[in-house]
Parts: C-alpha cells; structure tokens; sequence
C-alpha cells in the first residue's frame, strides 16, 4: 500500500497499482497493472495522469515490459526492450516526463554492458522504484523554494491539479503550497474547476480539503473577475513540457489565466520539476497538443449535454509564451527571465541534497 493515500501509482510485488482518478474524488478504485498494455491503456484513458506521474507510470510500464521479454541473449533482449520503450512513449505526447522517464529506463541497458539478462531485468526494476522516490523528493524541493514566493496570507489561485495525484506524492504546484500551508495556515486556496475532465474540482479540491487547506472552487470563467477585484494575490500552475526559452505548455486555459495576470498585476509562476523542461525545443511553438475525445465536451460524465451530432474540438493543453510567466519554480531554484540562460543553468545543477533555504 502506498505510504500517502493520494499516491497515485505504486509497485506491490510484480503488479503496478494505479489509482484510478477518473473516478475520484466520490469512488476509490485500484486498477492492478500487470502488462504494458495495461498501464498504457490507463496512461491513454487518464486514469493515471500529470505529467510527472504519467512519467512514473511508463517506467513502471518499461519494468513490466521487460520482465516479460524471453531472450536468452541480451542483445535480443535490448531490441525487444527497445520497442517496449517506444510503443509506451507514444502513450501521450503532451508531457515531457514520459519521453524523459522512457529514455532514463533504456539507459540502464545502456549503461551496464556485460550485464545478463535476468540482472538487467532487476535493475530495471529498481530504476522505476528510484525514479518515483526521485520524484518525491523533487517535488519536496520545489515547495521549499517555492514558499519565497508566496506572501504571508496570500491568496493564491491554480489550475488543473499539479498536486499528489499529478506526480509520485506531494505535487509541483500544490507541493508549494503544501510547504507555505505549513508555515503559513492564513494562506487561501482558489481552485478552478478545469474543465472539461474536472481536475480541480475533482482532483485538487480533494487534495486540499484531505489537508484542510482553506480552499474555494470556482468555474474557469470566474478566475478574470477575481484578479480584476484583487481577490487573487498570485497564481501557481503545474506544466507538461518547458522550452528551452520557458514557453509552457500546460492544461488548455492555463494560457487565458497568464494573459488575464499579467493585464491585472498578478504574478504567475510555473512549478516543475526539470524533468519537465525540453531543451532541444528552442520555443513552445513545436510542443505536440494532445487532441482528446469531443465527447469530454459534448457530454457531462457520459450524459450529452449539446445537440446531437454538435461538432467539438477538445485540445487537452495550450502553450503560455515566456513573456506572461513571472517565475518556474523548480527543484534547483526559481528560474526568472531571461529564462534561456536560467534553465541551461538549472539544468547544470546538481540535484537538490537539503533544504535549499
Ligand atoms: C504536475 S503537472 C500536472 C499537469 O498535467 C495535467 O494534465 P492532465 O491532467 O491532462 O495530465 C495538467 O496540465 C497539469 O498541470
């Protein structure tokens, strides 16, 4: 069992368990993974979504897969193991996590030669386990340095959920506002319900009130109206993939929410973990948006809500251009503009040891 109720993807014994978020926060269902096709199919269908916890997911997938390939040598194995890798990249090509966490898996095989089969099996295993540790402990950091830019009392708005159920615990966005909840319980949480898939009023309302983090929800249409009345002190939103100039692709709105920001003065700050940055893309204008069912928008939990036959386009993300971005907290520190030379630089770090502040 996972040590935190709202994790959402752990290994028990050789299956990977994946809770299913499609049916929270109202049912708390299991799914038991033990193919590849199993936890790509929870991958496609949202189960198990968030762009860091997506990545875990398909390292989980690259371990199944690998447990299961017969090869008696290990260049037979490292073929089919490759095409295991491959087919799971696909699963969604939004977020940056899960080409970063396929590509971290192949590279055990890469980087022990000489090593047989079974014990490249072992290791492949263990790679998954450390990279959802790993992702912990990120996202930990990123709260810490997070907390700088968070006033005391702030009023504080997100989108979508970048919380515990979006990574392997604790969350990007709301692991800042986890760690300035701690220090801080007059902080106030306004979380936009997310259309059409619901992630905040489903998801990150569920997080927040399981912490008794004092929160509000409202529609998306409302979030404007508020920082046109100074309600709203600052936003902090997750991301699916970071250009190497920070243009953001995040879920589709977060891009209206930086406009209407910077038009009032609310600073707007991205939190991700570097695994989330793509430093071949020199800007966000080539980041693939996932083009999802209509139906999300046509129906209401399966109920159809427009006319029969209504055609509905339903792109899962949009990209917010650098310029409406204030910060990108990371687990190495925040990076402000020029945002190129922050991220090479964040990305030469060294990874976090202790508490950065
Ligand atoms: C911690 S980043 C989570 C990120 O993923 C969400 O998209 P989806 O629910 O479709 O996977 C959304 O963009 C969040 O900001």
């Amino acid at each position: 069992m996972p040590s935190s109720p709202l994790r959402p993807i752990w290994w028990d014994g050789d299956a990977v368990m994946i809770l299913d978020q499609r049916l929270l926060p109202h049912k708390h269902k299991v799914l038991r993974c033990t193919t590849v096709d199993d936890v790509i199919r929870a991958i496609k269908t949202m189960a198990i979504r968030g762009a860091p916890a997506v990545g875990i997911a398909g390292a989980m997938a690259a371990a199944l897969g690998a447990r299961t390939i017969m090869a008696a040598d290990v260049r037979t194995f490292v073929r089919k193991f490759s095409r295991v890798c491959e087919r799971i990249r696909s699963a969604r090509p939004t977020g940056n996590n899960l080409s970063w966490a396929v590509d971290a898996m192949f590279a055990v095989v890469v980087e022990n030669p000489g090593v047989d089969v079974p014990r490249l099996q072992q290791l492949i295993r263990e790679k998954s386990q450390a990279i959802l540790e790993e992702d912990v402990r990120t996202n930990e950091a990123i709260g810490r340095w997070g907390m700088e830019v968070v006033p005391r009392g702030a009023r504080i708005l997100t989108y979508c959920n970048a919380g515990a159920l979006a990574t392997g615990d604790y969350g990007t966005a709301l692991g800042v506002i986890r760690a300035a909840f701690a220090a801080d319980p007059s902080l106030h949480v306004t979380c936009c319900e997310t259309r059409p898939f619901l992630q905040g009023s489903r998801l990150t309302a569920y997080e927040l009130m399981a912490e008794k983090i004092p929160c509000t929800l409202i529609t998306d249409n409302a979030a404007g109206s508020l920082m046109q009345q100074k309600k709203i002190d600052l936003v902090i939103v997750g991301a699916d993939r970071i250009a190497a100039n920070g243009d953001t692709a995040n879920k589709i709105g977060t891009y209206a929410l930086a406009v209407l920001a910077q038009a009032n003065g609310v600073p707007f700050y991205v939190a991700a973990p570097r695994s989330t940055i793509d430093p071949l893309l020199p800007n966000g204008s080539q980041i693939p948006i996932e083009e999802r069912d209509a139906k999300e928008v046509t129906h209401f939990y399966g109920r159809l809500v427009a006319p029969r036959g209504m055609a509905a386009v339903n792109p899962a993300f949009d990209v917010t251009p650098h310029r409406y971005i204030t910060g990108i907290i990371t687990e190495v520190g925040i990076i402000r503009k020029p945002f190129t030379r922050g991220i090479r630089r964040a990305l030469e770090a060294p990874p976090p040891t202790s508490n950065p502040v």
